[in-house]
């Protein structure tokens, strides 16, 4: 076992040919009498799951992290495959389990918490589930509701969290009194980046406490912005709703003549979903991300690319995410939310305005602009059919970790398997877009935009 430095101990378990299991904390790691404290698990006595071969997983099943190797490379770090355990470390009757939603709204959240309550209920007969309200502050300031899976029947159906979210507010010591005090032993939480953070610092302080209380993170991101995992719940529907706003763009495009459509997107430090609607659209004509510095002015720029597909087509399509170009939109002091996360300009009016102003100055082509944002209806639908699949699964892995006496750990899909990744792994930095990789060459060569990477001598690059 290493230790970080930061009190956190984490678990890497070395084996042949360059194998590493990035392990994941379990109760029994600091509380010493607990191995002999097991139960079977009661699956094995469930009509559904008794018949299935091999249901449980196996303690040695791991998945790689890098699917793709070299014939000669080391096997390489491993994550804890998810699934139902033999033996369970909580006897259902003794089980309180909380659920709590932080951090920005995103398709899926409700499917989230109903299968966590469903899971529990159904596959493990625990019966006492409370959903937290509002946020990590709903621990200490707020009431908790009871949830049975009557009350969270139809939940799925509807977009937001019935929860309830809030950014800020997040008091370790205050929240972990507070899991104390109420007697819960299980805490599901269901929130993005800042909030794994969050999920991580309360662990910790449990763990410091000696307490046997399992932590389990839910990583929910419409951004895609968390590392490790494959992509994360909600990300489907966002695309696939984005096509209704580029859609209307390209249609009031093409009806006026020179007519431009901008669109903005969610996407405050990754541009995933800008570039997924645009290559899913291929009505787009440019798209700008945080990742990818632009510049309007001069050979190579936006401008200059505006004109061009304007005379090739008449008309065109822009998308940017709402990142994207930061540094000249922002003409005062950076501001951040209760949370601490940057407080973006409005990018999409920016480049309206200088768009417009810009073709006004010039008087050589007359153009029409509308600007479209969608950004809030389009995080605020209810998950698709597959994101709702998803949300499920992602749901019960979480459930059988805890059962099983995991802890500090996030659910989360790498190379389409289940599995336990520690809080670690996936707070320590942002997926981004590389545009250096295929996937950003595929989008500029299903535009034709410019790279905008050889901007003229002084000109003003834009970036994030
Ligand atoms: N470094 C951190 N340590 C503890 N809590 C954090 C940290 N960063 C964010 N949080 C808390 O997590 C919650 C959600 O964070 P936020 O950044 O708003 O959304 P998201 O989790 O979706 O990225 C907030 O209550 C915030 O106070
Ligand atoms: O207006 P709000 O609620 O602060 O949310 C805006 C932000 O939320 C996001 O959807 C991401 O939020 P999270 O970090 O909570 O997932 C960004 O794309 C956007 O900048
Ligand atoms: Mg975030």
């Amino acid at each position: 076992m290493a230790s970080n430095g930061d009190d956190e101990q984490i678990k890497l378990v070395e084996g042949p040919a360059g194998y590493v299991l990035e392990d994941v904390p379990h109760l029994s790691d600091y509380i010493h009498d607990l191995p002999v404290l097991t139960y079977p698990n009661p699956l094995q006595s469930n009509p559904a799951y008794s018949v299935v071969r091999q249901y449980f997983v196996d303690e040695d099943d791991t998945v790689q992290e890098k699917i793709v190797v070299h014939k000669d490379s080391p096997r390489g770090t491993h994550f804890r495959r998810a699934g139902p355990r033999q033996k369970v470390y909580f006897k259902s009757a003794d089980v309180r389990a909380c659920i709590v939603t932080c951090g920005g709204l995103c398709p899926g959240l409700n499917t989230v918490i109903r299968e966590i309550v469903c899971g529990l209920h159904f596959m493990y007969g625990v019966t006492e589930v409370i959903g937290v309200d509002c946020g990590f502050r709903g621990f200490y300031s707020k009431n908790t509701v009871a949830l049975t899976p009557k009350t969270v029947s139809d939940i799925h159906k509807r977009g937001g969290t019935i929860l309830g979210t809030s950014r800020g507010g997040h008091d370790t010591s205050k929240i972990v009194d507070n899991i104390q005090d109420r007697g819960i032993n299980q805490v599901y939480i269901i929130g993005g980046d800042g909030t794994q953070k969050g999920a991580s610092a309360i662990y910790k302080e449990i763990r410091r406490r000696g307490l046997k209380v399992a932590v389990a993170g839910i990583p929910k991101t419409i951004d895609n912005d968390i590392p490790v995992i494959d992509k994360s719940f909600g990300f489907d529907s966002a695309v696939e709703e984005a096509q209704r706003a580029i859609n209307a763009a390209h249609v009031e495009a093409t009806s006026v003549e020179n007519g431009i459509g901008l669109v903005k997107l969610m996407g405050r430090y990754s541009g995933f979903i800008a570039m997924y609607a645009t290559l899913a659209s291929r009505d787009v004509d440019c798209c700008l991300i945080p990742e990818s510095p632009f510049y309007l002015e001069g050979k190579g720029g936006l401008y200059e690319f505006i004109a061009k597909r304007l005379r090739e087509n008449g008309h065109m399509v822009i998308v940017v995410a709402e990142g994207a170009g930061q540094d000249l939109v922002a003409e005062s002091v950076e501001q951040q939310d209760a949370s601490g996360n940057k407080l973006l300009k409005d990018v999409g009016l920016w480049m309206s305005l200088k768009i417009k102003e810009h073709f006004a100055k010039q008087s050589v082509l007359d153009i029409t602009l509308k600007y479209i944002d969608p950004t809030y209806m389009i995080r605020a639908i209810p998950a698709n059919a597959s994101d709702n699949v998803y949300s499920t699964l992602l749901a019960q892995s979480a459930v059988h970790g805890a059962m099983a006496g995991y802890t500090g750990f996030v659910s989360g899909l790498v190379n389409g398997r289940h599995t336990y990744i520690p809080f670690n792994r996936i707070t320590e930095k942002q997926n981004k877009v590389v545009i250096t990789d295929r996937m950003w060459a595929r989008m500029l060569s299903s535009t034709n935009q410019p790279s905008f990477m050889n901007p003229p001598k002084g000109t003003t690059v834009v970036s994030d």
